[in-house]
């Protein structure tokens, strides 16, 4: 599993929304790591794992695939802007016993990258998130041709002045 193409691709979407709208990614790492909590919110949203007080069921798979990869969009534009991603450590990361924990400790480590942003906080965020990935079902295959799919929507959307 490489990161490779899909940084490439990110690498052109993010290009394109910071010409378009005038900014510098340097000046944009805040409102990234807010909106990458606030699409790990949504996706947990989407799964409902943590409405003990709800019977209503989850979101179909495809609506989660999207939520899931709308975070990884944001996991990689973060990478670019500080050169991370390119050369992932292996996985090391145990996994939590629930969707709910890992949905915490992913949150935790958002907040750990923000306050120290290494490459080892960086990859060790990465490794937690496809954990998620995995507990939510999906496989690397899958969340990259989700991935691929919801990239050429983000680039319709800037054309169409999202
Ligand atoms: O610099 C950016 C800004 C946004 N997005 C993408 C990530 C998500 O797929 C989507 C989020 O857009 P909303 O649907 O939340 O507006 O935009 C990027 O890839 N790079």
């Amino acid at each position: 599993m490489n990161f490779t193409i899909l940084l490439e691709m990110q690498k052109e979407l993010d290009e394109k929304i910071e010409s378009q709208h005038g900014l510098r990614k340097e000046d944009l790492i805040n409102e990234k790591i807010l909106a990458l909590l606030v699409e790990l919110g949504e996706l947990a949203n989407e799964t409902r794992c943590f409405k003990f007080w709800s019977v209503k069921p989850s979101a179909e798979r495809t609506v989660i695939l999207e939520e899931y990869v709308d975070g990884v969009h944001f996991i990689l534009s973060l990478g670019l802007t500080f050169g991370y991603g390119n050369e992932l450590p292996p996985r090391m990361a145990e996994k939590k016993d629930s969707l709910t924990s890992q949905f915490n400790q992913v949150y935790s480590l958002i907040s750990v990258f923000k306050n120290d942003i290494s490459e080892i906080n960086y990859a060790v965020l990465v490794d937690n998130y496809m954990n998620l990935g995995e507990m939510l079902g999906f496989s690397w295959e899958e969340v990259e041709a989700a991935y691929m799919a919801k990239n050429k929507v983000n680039h319709q959307r800037q054309q169409q002045g999202y």
